[in-house]
């Protein structure tokens, strides 16, 4: 689906908000368990306006901490088939043995209305959103300084069995595999450092110049002689 600067006739051009109006963007996280996605997505939703949480349906248990309707629905494998079923997802997998899947809900009114959505999904979602919807995606990935410390974060983060990460470590290469299918790569060295590049990268995002709806009347106003 192709976007591109259109006319907006509401636009009210004495107010810059109106003429600078934007479609928002599919922002996507993906990186090997443990790198740091949830890291740096809770730090931009804390931090950057008109930007919310796509928030995904499970059937892993809950983990510490984690809050349902929150961090993600938590919901049975019958509810999730039949989810399926019933085509309430755009996209869906299985990750580490358990499913995953985006529920349509919200998102077109949410891009529509300007505002940002962001993803936290493994590399076969990104893949299924940008054939959906390849104009709104920008898809960022998240590497860890290397395995060693990767492993160190998920022991760390002192919410999975030992099993559980050793299961994860298995999948890491093979995750870290997709690096080139993202059009942005990330090492989360440090996460102040990598919260700042990831909040560039959208920032930047954000001024296409076919994500702003508003900009044909803006610069014809501007031009006016
Ligand atoms: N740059 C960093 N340096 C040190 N620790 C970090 C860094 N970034 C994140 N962490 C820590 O590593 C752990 C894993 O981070 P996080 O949960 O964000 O990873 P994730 O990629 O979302 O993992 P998953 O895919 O399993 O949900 C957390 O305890 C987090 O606080
Ligand atoms: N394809 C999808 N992948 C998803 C979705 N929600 C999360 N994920 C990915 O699953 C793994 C594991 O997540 P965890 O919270 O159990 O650690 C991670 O790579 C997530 O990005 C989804 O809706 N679709």
């Amino acid at each position: 689906m192709a976007h591109d600067a259109s006319s907006s006739p509401a636009a009210d051009l004495s107010r810059p908000s109106d003429a600078l109006h934007r479609r928002g963007l599919m922002f996507i996280l993906s990186s090997p368990s443990g790198a740091g996605k949830t890291t740096i997505a809770r730090r931009l939703l804390a931090e950057v306006p008109d930007i919310a949480m796509s928030v995904s349906a499970t059937t892993r248990p809950m983990r510490p901490g984690e809050v349902d309707g929150k961090d993600y629905h938590f919901v049975s494998q019958d509810e999730f088939d039949r989810m399926v079923e019933a085509n309430e997802f755009y996209e869906w997998a299985h990750v580490f043995g358990k499913s995953y899947g985006t529920p349509k809900a919200h998102i077109r009114t949410q891009l529509k209305a300007g505002q940002d959505v962001l993803f936290d999904i493994d590399w076969q979602g990104t893949q299924q959103l940008y054939q959906k919807a390849q104009a709104d995606v920008v898809r960022v990935f998240i590497l860890p300084p290397s395995l060693a410390e990767l492993n160190r974060r998920l022991v760390g983060r002192g919410t999975d069995s030992a099993e559980v990460i050793a299961a994860r470590m298995a999948r890491a290469q093979a995750e870290i595999s997709h690096w080139d299918g993202y059009d942005y790569v990330v090492v989360n060295d440090d996460v102040e450092t990598c919260f700042a590049k990831v909040q560039q990268i959208l920032e930047a995002e954000r001024m296409r110049r076919t994500r702003q709806t508003g900009l044909i009347d803006f610069v014809r106003e501007l031009t006016r002689s």
